[in-house]
Formats: C-alpha cells, sequence, structure tokens
C-alpha cells in the first residue's frame, strides 16, 4: 500500500507496480512502504493526492502504452478501510505470512 510522498514514494510505486505488470512479485515480495498484493497494488489516494498521476495513467491507457487488463494492477481508495475492502482476499505481504514480507518496511 502506497501513502503520500515524494520523488522516492513514486520511483517505488512504479518499481512494485512494474514487477506486477511482470508478474516478478506474483508471490509476496519484500518492499519498502508497500503492503505487498499479489497482482496488485495498493494506493492511499487521500484527499486526492493521486488523482492526477492515476488521470496519467489512464491517458497511457487510452494512448496505447498501458494495456487496459494492467490498469487494474492499482487498486486505489480515499482510505484504508475502503482499501483493505477491495483488496479483501487477495493475499497480501505481512511478517506473519513468513516473514517474506514487510507491512510499513
Ligand atoms: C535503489 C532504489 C530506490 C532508491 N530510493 C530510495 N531508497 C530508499 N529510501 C528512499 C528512497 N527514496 C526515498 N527514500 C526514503 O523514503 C522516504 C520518502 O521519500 P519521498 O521522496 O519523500 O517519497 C524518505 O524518508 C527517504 O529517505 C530501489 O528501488
Amino acid at each position: 500500500m502506497t501513502q503520500s510522498g515524494g520523488y522516492g514514494t513514486l520511483e517505488e510505486l512504479l518499481e512494485v507496480i512494474t514487477w506486477a505488470q511482470l508478474g516478478i512479485h506474483d508471490k509476496p515480495v519484500k518492499a519498502h512502504f508497500f503492503l505487498c498484493l499479489s497482482k496488485f497494488v495498493g494506493l492511499l489516494n487521500v484527499d486526492g493526492y493521486y488523482n492526477y498521476l492515476l488521470t496519467f495513467i489512464d491517458k497511457a491507457v487510452e494512448d496505447g502504452f498501458i494495456k487496459p487488463s494492467q490498469r487494474h494492477i492499482i487498486v486505489s481508495a480515499t482510505n484504508a478501510t475502503e482499501l483493505f475492502s477491495k483488496t479483501r482476499g487477495v493475499r497480501a505481504c505481512s511478517r506473519r505470512s513468513g516473514g517474506q514480507g514487510t507491512v510499513g518496511g
């Protein structure tokens, strides 16, 4: 799960999205700041912080640079409750799941 952030956060967000796209983290992986979800990356879009990024990504889909099926890698919500609800049932990384991943670093 990605919270609001600057260049470092954006870099990590896009990196984990590309890993999902490539199937690299089809299983839980360790990633700082992220709750790693198999095939999904949770985006906590508080106060519409990521609206412009999501709009840009939609344009990239429209222009043919991102496949529509891969648009769905990003699961966004404006609050944590909604985000966890949207991703319910999706296997998540956590220290309890065998230490392969971390929550919040
Ligand atoms: C080599 C890789 C990434 C390099 N970037 C960072 N690696 C570790 N920690 C980082 C990186 N960029 C920023 N940080 C820390 O995260 C916090 C948030 O940064 P932001 O720029 O405000 O989003 C900040 O405290 C930085 O110290 C491989 O992926």
